[in-house]
């Protein structure tokens, strides 16, 4: 179990519930591409924004879908940001104009500063946003605070608890 430390709080979000936000944030973004309302792709920041990114790309009925990866923290502990995986060129054309760049959250906004320099023009998109990364996306669905670890579902099992009045 990593420690929660500096993070005072926890956040667990279910499938289901990543499910709806992914939704809701495509629904949030139907019709507001640059191309008579159209997208022309989308781009999912792995490997957080992979499962985001699918739905995404399902319910806004886009096939050109591609990935980057980045990788910022080994489990809590932030490090540089760096690309490990560019994606197809055609997506960089025109500064990314057009492109649907979807990560599952913003928390120190370091990953979607480093991702918006390769792409000044795409438009970015995340299910949840901490309040210091918050000025570099331009759509998100949930805000937590920034002393809040979010746990997401791929990274959790159903495990016993303890009832509340103990037994002897
Ligand atoms: O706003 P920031 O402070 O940069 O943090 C946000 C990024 O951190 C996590 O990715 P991580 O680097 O842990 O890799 P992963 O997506 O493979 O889990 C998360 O998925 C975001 O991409
Ligand atoms: O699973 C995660 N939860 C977070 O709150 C977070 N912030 C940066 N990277 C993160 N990964
Ligand atoms: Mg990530």
């Amino acid at each position: 179990m990593p420690d929660l430390l500096p993070h005072e709080k926890g956040f667990h979000v279910s499938w289901d519930q990543l499910h709806r936000d992914a939704r809701a944030l495509a629904w949030r973004l139907d019709g507001k591409g640059p191309d008579n309302g159209s997208w022309r792709g989308v781009l999912g920041i792995t490997r957080g924004g992979l499962v985001p990114a699918a739905v995404v790309a399902r319910e806004l009925d886009i096939r050109m879908v591609d990935t980057i990866s980045v990788k910022s923290y080994n489990h809590q502990e932030q490090r540089e940001p760096e690309v490990i995986k560019p994606p197809q060129a055609s997506f960089m054309e025109n500064g990314g104009e057009g492109v649907l760049i979807v990560d599952d959250l913003v928390d120190t906004g370091k990953t979607l500063q480093l991702v918006r320099d390769l792409f000044p023009k795409a438009h970015f998109a995340t299910c949840y946003a901490k309040p210091q990364g918050e000025p570099l996306v331009d759509t998100f669905i949930t805000e937590v605070s920034q002393d809040t670890w979010i746990f997401f579902p791929w990274d959790m099992a159903l495990q016993y608890v303890q009832p509340y009045r103990g037994t002897d």
